[in-house]
């Protein structure tokens, strides 16, 4: 099977935004009908609005407003935010080309963020009343982080304690890296990814060159741009005590979203949620949930999160106070698709366009790790496009592989 993938013709929007603006590469909408994108906006976006319904035990008032929603991004066309709500002005801003028109033709990365903060207004999670800040994804998130599957990963760490560091290092990094896979929005309407080869689905592996850019006993700070709660987080946290613990960092600061974003991405409670259940942890895990609790409270853990994170906008444009933090570190690593999406642009990129070319405008060094599920992906060798080719299969998007990309 061939992946049907969105492209649209340069019809005004598509080079307006993204790294190396300007070039021939299409952004991604999702008015295909059969490509990702547009399965994303038909269909995985109306089974969470069921989802988070079912949920929860809300009023009237909120079911109406679900419907609404619904009604919207499966028929009608975007509407604005209303005028009393506090950020207004800022998504007047960002959507003036695009309210009026059919969801679908929006850019993909617009169309989903967009839906993320009209399904929070649905639930008046920024209203003044009693649902003012309930996170309507934390039964999801809270489900994950109980489950058996965190135990067992827990109790792996045992088998790794007395590794040498630089295996144990890879595998914490190959941990961090593939627990990108568990994204509670992913699994909406695709089931869980299928198992990818941990070592093998590989497509790009410069995780040597991340490891020069953090030699031990460098007194630098790193910064890591969360992405998904649960099991993606605990494995990024237990990199983090690992780098700390062998002084790759003396510093991190760990960036997170400011509010409930692509249903599982991790907020500072999820951060708290997913440090109370490593302290709790026998073994290892407990010792490293330990650890990490006293770097918090010593400053050499610190967590951020900056509106930008939940803006619908490629990091190119990010504010001067977000590119001051990124410049001031020894290596950004970002976390998973959709950082992955606004580092290099939601475009359908050639798949061999240099990655260090798209990044040049980051402030520093920078490292993406990801699972690929969406349709970008830049910096293949011909050889390993000519075999993801030829093996078929939904490649970009199944979630079963995986890159580590830096740009030094
Ligand atoms: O949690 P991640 O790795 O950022 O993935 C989120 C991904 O989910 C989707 O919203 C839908 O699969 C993608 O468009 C997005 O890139």
């Amino acid at each position: 099977m061939t992946e049907k993938t969105s492209r649209t013709p340069d019809d005004g929007i598509a080079n307006r935004s993204g790294p190396a603006a300007g070039r021939d590469a299409p952004v991604i909408l999702s008015n295909q009908p059969g490509s990702f994108a547009w399965g994303v906006l038909a269909k995985r976006h109306p089974a969470l609005i069921q989802q988070v319904r079912d949920a929860f035990p809300y009023g009237r008032r909120q079911h109406e407003a679900l419907d609404a929603l619904l009604d919207e991004i499966t028929r009608g066309v975007v509407e604005p935010l209303a005028p009393s709500e506090h950020d207004h002005a800022q998504w007047a801003d960002w959507g003036r080309e695009y309210f009026g028109r059919p969801w679908f033709d929006a850019p993909f990365l617009w169309a989903e963020s967009y839906f993320y903060r009209r399904l929070l207004g649905a639930i008046e999670y920024f209203g003044t009343g009693p649902w003012q800040g309930i996170d309507p994804f934390a039964p999801f998130k809270r489900a994950e982080l109980r489950g058996a599957a965190v135990d067992e990963e827990l109790r792996a760490l045992d088998a790794l304690a007395d590794a040498p560091p630089d295996e144990r290092a890879r595998a914490l990094l190959h941990a961090s890296l593939w627990g990108n896979r568990a994204d509670l929005g992913f699994r909406v309407t695709e089931g869980e990814a299928a198992p990818g080869d941990a070592t093998g689905g590989l497509v790009v592996d410069d995780g040597a060159v991340l490891w020069q850019l953090l030699p031990a006993g460098a007194s630098t700070t790193v910064a890591v741009v969360a992405d998904n709660a649960g099991r993606e987080l605990i494995p990024d946290l237990i990199l983090i005590d690992h780098l700390l613990l062998h002084r790759h960092a003396e510093r991190i600061v760990l960036h997170v979203k400011p509010r409930p974003y692509f249903v599982s991405d991790a907020m500072t409670a999820d951060v708290v949620d997913c440090l109370r259940r490593l302290a709790e942890a026998p073994g290892e895990a407990g010792g490293i949930g330990g650890r990490l609790w006293d770097a918090m409270a010593n400053g050499c853990l610190e967590v951020r999160a900056h509106p930008f994170f939940c803006a619908p906008l490629p990091y190119e444009g990010m504010p001067e106070d977000l590119r001051e933090q990124f410049a001031a570190v020894s290596l950004t690593v970002l976390k998973g698709d959709l950082n992955y999406r606004r580092l290099v642009g939601d475009r359908m990129w050639d798949v061999m366009t240099p990655f260090a070319d798209l990044t040049a405008y980051f402030p520093g060094a920078v490292a993406a790790l990801r699972t690929l599920k969406s349709d970008v992906i830049v910096g293949l060798e011909q050889k390993t496009l000519d075999a993801l080719e030829r093996g078929g299969g939904a490649w970009r998007t199944s979630g079963t592989r995986a890159l580590v990309q830096v740009r030094r």
